[in-house]
């Protein structure tokens, strides 16, 4: 049962996905030169390997090893450092071809074995359909893979891996330069000089020292961006729902809620990932709770942002300035508003762009891509490898299980809180020596990280992400009586030190605790906190908690059909009769939030919380 190790790509890969079988090239086998080049990167690949699919089910992915013998073809079509093209160079012939339209990428796309990109080359379903199979690995040289179409990469057999640390330090630098140039007007004093005006007394400006400064999101960005402000004699403070407090407090600032960072910061800066829930979360209502006159820096995404929203605050004053690296739509429209604005300084999505960070992210994407076209599984895999048939055929619901509790429970902390510790319990009537939890307890990190952060988890880096988020993760097995076949009878996931947004899911002990099970092959919820329930984990999910009484399941139904949302199954969970009871709902679609509200209002309901699942 145990999982052998190393695993390389080719052992991953289903039959049917892996790429087709190609002519050995005739430029014959690899230099000396690039097997030195390789084994220096070797030693900084990790070669074991599982992984999961980005960010949606568990799909098989093909990226076969490179054909027998060949030397690969790699297309660059964005400017990378000298040291990672020579490195791609050593192993693989390489078509620098910059500011390619989308239908001469489709062209060549057919001819190469990888593609290296940044953040400037939009990689659609339509490229995977034009490289016909041959294309095996997209390397994303930077963090960011909202211009790659994972989904269709998955399905065309295509592994992307990406460079998420080489540019951290630079994105803060310019947040920094971008704080400071706003608050002095540097770019519009330097137009209006180059202008030929003289307006010393137009462009006076703000100064740093003393003021306020809120740091939002703090992963990687974040926290160096908050040291340096503090360098400049800023007072600085940070909110991140998910980042433990002990990491704010190792620098000397405080973690704040949402609400207290917006209302007393004199300047705000965005380092938050774009995801469903961080989307348009600058609106006109968070403007209207932020001090007038505030400045907002965004070296982010620009979606985390309603950029409407944003103009409006500029012209009614409630926002100064705003300065913007970031836009929803990159390059933004020629006439935008926001970018012509006076109060607005910007930048083209500069803030990788430093000859050192550039450097470093051509050597980590370099090294990614040279060992996924090895058959070797990257660190920074950020799509599907698949899970080894074996594995696949015995745990593969328990995997969406497990990654399925990890969304829920991060999606029940309070905001504030931070995530510390993290415990899997896996009950089973199986030897543990015949169980290999690793891919479950990676999946649960998956589940966790993934929906709140820029990073992609696989088996591989499960541990050292959550590690490096300063989260403690332990496993524990219950044995069990009865039968061995059955690989697992539940997995619980409890959130240990962390406050919960809705109280019916803390366990005697205070954690914030989940548990499930497979039934008929589905993931199915089983226990919330102390409450028993059956629901099977599909759609979305209402949590209320009510005392136990006849009518409320039927006035919380009527609110969701009164308002068009289909209702999938319902459980109710209770301590004791006429006690305490959590009302488990699946719902179809989202409810608008007229109907979370009513739901709220409705008598006797004591909480509830809506999950995505
Ligand atoms: N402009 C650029 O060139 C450039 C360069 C690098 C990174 N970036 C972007 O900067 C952002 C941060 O990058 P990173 O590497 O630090 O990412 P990260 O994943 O390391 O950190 C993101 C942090 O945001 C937190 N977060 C999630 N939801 C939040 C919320 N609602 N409120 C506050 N915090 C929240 C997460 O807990 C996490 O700690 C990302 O959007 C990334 O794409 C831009
Ligand atoms: O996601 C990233 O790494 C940054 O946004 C930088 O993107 P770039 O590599 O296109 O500059």
């Amino acid at each position: 049962m145990a999982l052998a190790t190393p695993l390389r790509l080719r052992h991953l890969l289903p039959a049917a996905a892996a790429a087709p079988a190609r002519a050995p090239d005739p430029a014959g086998p690899s230099s000396l030169a690039s097997h030195r080049a390789l084994s220096l990167c070797r030693g900084r690949l990790l070669r074991a390997g599982l992984s999961t699919t980005p960010r949606s089910g568990l799909v098989a992915v093909a990226a076969a090893a490179s054909a027998a013998g060949g030397r690969p073809t790699v297309l660059v079509t964005e400017n990378l450092g000298t040291a990672g093209l020579d490195l791609l160079r050593a192993f693989a012939n390489v078509d620098c071809s910059y500011e390619l339209t989308a239908e001469e990428l489709r062209a060549k796309v057919s001819l190469v074995d990888a593609l290296v990109v940044r953040s400037g080359t939009q990689v659609t379903r339509e490229v995977f359909e034009a490289a016909r199979g041959r294309l095996r690995v997209v390397g994303r040289a930077g963090v960011g893979v909202d211009n790659v179409d994972l989904q269709a990469a998955t399905e065309a057999g295509c592994l992307v891996v990406n460079a998420p640390t080489a540019n951290t330090v630079a994105a803060a630098e310019h947040a920094v330069a971008l704080l400071a140039a706003m608050a002095r007007n540097v770019a519009q004093a330097d137009a209006s000089l180059k202008a030929g005006k003289w307006q010393r007394s137009k462009y006076v400006g703000v100064t740093l020292v003393g003021k306020t400064l809120a740091v939002m999101g703090f992963g990687k960005v974040g926290p160096e961006v908050a040291r340096r402000a503090k360098g400049l004699g800023m007072d600085v403070i940070v909110h991140d729902p998910y980042a433990a407090v002990d990491r704010a407090r190792a620098i000397g600032v405080d973690m704040v809620s949402f609400d207290e960072a917006i209302s007393t910061a004199d300047f705000i800066s965005l380092h938050m990932p774009l995801t469903p829930s961080t989307a348009k979360l600058f609106n006109d209502e968070t403007f209207a709770k932020m001090r007038k006159g505030v400045r907002i820096i965004n070296v982010a995404r620009g979606g985390v942002v309603d950029e409407e929203a944003l103009l409006r605050a500029l012209d009614n004053g409630t926002v100064a300035q705003a300065a913007l690296d970031v836009f929803t739509e990159e390059p933004p429209p020629r006439d935008s508003k926001l970018v012509q604005h006076e109060n607005v300084t910007v930048t083209p999505h500069l803030g990788a762009s430093t000859t050192e960070a550039q450097e470093g992210v051509a050597l980590e994407i370099a090294e990614a891509v040279i060992g996924a076209l090895r058959g070797d599984l990257a660190a920074t895999a950020v799509n599907a490898p698949t899970v080894p048939a074996e594995v696949l055929s015995e745990l593969s619901s328990y995997v969406v299980l497990a990654e399925k509790l990890g969304r829920l429970v991060v999606q029940l902390v309070a905001g504030g809180s931070g995530i510390k510790g993290i415990k899997v319990v896996f009950s089973s009537a199986r030897d543990p020596d015949d169980l290999d939890t690793r891919i479950l307890r990676a999946m649960v990190t998956k589940g966790i990280i993934e929906p709140i952060s820029s990073a992609f988890v696989n088996i591989v880096n499960a541990d050292y992400v959550a590690k490096q988020r300063g989260l403690r993760i332990v496993e524990e097995r219950i044995f069990l009586d009865g039968s061995p076949e059955i690989p697992l009878d539940s997995i619980q996931v409890h959130l240990t030190n962390v406050e919960s947004k809705f109280a019916g899911a803390l366990s005697d002990a205070g954690d914030i605790r989940v548990e499930g099970k497979v039934r008929d092959g589905a993931p199915h919820l089983t226990l919330v906190g102390s409450f028993r329930v059956d629901v099977s984990l599909v759609g979305n999910l209402i949590l209320c908690c009510q005392v136990d009484q006849p009518g409320i399941i039927g006035k919380v139904g009527s609110i969701l059909g009164k308002m068009n949302v289909n209702v999938s199954f319902m459980s109710v969970g209770r301590t004791a009769p006429g006690k305490q009871a959590i009302m488990a709902i699946g719902v179809d679609e989202e409810p608008e939030k007229e109907a979370l509200k009513l739901i709220g209002d409705t008598p006797s309901v004591e909480e509830f919380v809506f999950l995505k699942l």
